[in-house]
């Protein structure tokens, strides 16, 4: 199997090309693919925003992935829903990287009127790929609480594998109950779920109840703590942290979630974050008493950043 690692463009001020991932390695998924830790993320402060050019592609969004998958970012994670599948294709053709090297999601926004093969194709279409190394079906709210939908809906998702056009398959934004009720009748068991992870959103056992089915985790929204839920209890451990290790508070943020063991999707479109994220990330681990300190100070408070009104307030699973 192809191992695909993040490369390194050598650090501006002092020359030094960091040697290897050692803190970041490939996790290996239970179909037996490879799925590189960090990811970066086209759904949010890239999701379309309008301007096009005579191609109808929105530049902004292809240079800056451009210079995330220059910068050393292999995985890139993009949805149908974002509006931005072409973008995404364009940055990987001129990113001059080849295909495998990279590794690239998307997500099937369940749709009545379309079979998920169709979807997949016009995302392919879109994307300019032959195949994606991972399909998520992107939440589990369409089915409306009827399981039968969701077996249904996952039956379509490993013809989808069966066919080539996605390497690994899995789900988001699902909670155990959900799981659960795909793996009644399912063949391929999910490889993903890729949820909103941060502190103040551990989901109580949803993580445990993964590993014991083999399923990894991906975390989207990892810095919350830090962007959308400050201020909050976490804020003093952060700084202290940063200041231990002389990385930013962000960087604690994402080695916190990488340390859990689980996979992370950030995004900015700052080329100077996106360097220093992954040269910091692969210099430094946190010792596990940090890990449980920060989840441990996390637990003070609940937030969650997305899909609220499709989640239960009081709900922390
Ligand atoms: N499956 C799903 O339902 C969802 C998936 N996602 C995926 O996850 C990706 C990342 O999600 P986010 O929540 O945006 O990730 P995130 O928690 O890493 O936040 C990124 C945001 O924080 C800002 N930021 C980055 N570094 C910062 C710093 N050092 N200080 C202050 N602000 C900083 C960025 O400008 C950006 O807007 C999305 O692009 C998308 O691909 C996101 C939401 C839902
Ligand atoms: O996946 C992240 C949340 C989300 C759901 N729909 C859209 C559309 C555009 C950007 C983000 C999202």
């Amino acid at each position: 199997m192809h191992s695909i690692k993040a490369a390194f463009k050598p650090n501006a001020q002092s020359g030094e090309t960091p040697k290897q991932m050692d803190y970041i390695p490939n996790l290996k998924l239970n179909d037996g693919n490879e799925i590189p830790m960090i990811a970066y993320g086209l759904g949010t402060a890239n999701a379309k925003r309008g301007s096009k050019d005579k191609a109808g592609l929105d530049q902004d969004i292809v240079k800056v992935t451009v210079k995330a998958i220059k910068s050393g970012y292999v995985h890139l994670d993009g949805a149908e829903v974002y509006g931005n599948e072409a973008e995404l294709g364009a940055a990987v053709k001129d990113a001059g990287i080849p295909r495998q090297s990279l590794y690239v999601t998307t997500k099937l926004m369940s749709n009545k009127q379309k079979s998920t093969m169709e979807c997949m194709d016009i995302s392919l279409q879109k994307l300019g790929l032959d195949y994606v190394d991972l399909y998520l079906i992107h939440a589990p709210h369409f089915a409306d609480g009827d399981k039968t939908v969701l077996q249904k809906q996952w039956a379509e998702m490993e013809e989808v594998k069966a066919s080539g056009k996605a390497k690994s398959i899995g789900v988001s934004n699902f909670l155990q109950h959900h799981i659960e009720a795909i793996l009644e009748t399912a063949k391929v068991l999910p490889a993903m779920n890729q949820v909103e992870y941060h502190p103040y959103l551990q989901h109580g056992n949803l993580l445990n109840f993964h590993k014991e089915k083999g399923i990894a985790t991906s975390a989207y929204g990892p810095l919350t703590a830090i962007t959308r839920a400050a201020p909050g209890p976490l804020d003093p451990v952060y700084k202290k942290l940063a200041t231990k290790y002389g990385v930013s508070e962000a960087e604690v943020a994402l080695r916190w979630t990488l340390d859990m063991g689980v996979v992370t999707i950030t995004t900015t479109s700052k080329e100077e974050r996106l360097e220093s994220y992954l040269r910091n990330l692969s210099a430094f681990k946190l010792t596990p008493k940090e890990v449980e300190e920060i989840a441990e100070v996390g637990n003070q408070k609940h937030y969650r950043a997305f899909w609220t009104n499709k989640f239960d307030e009081n709900d922390r699973s």
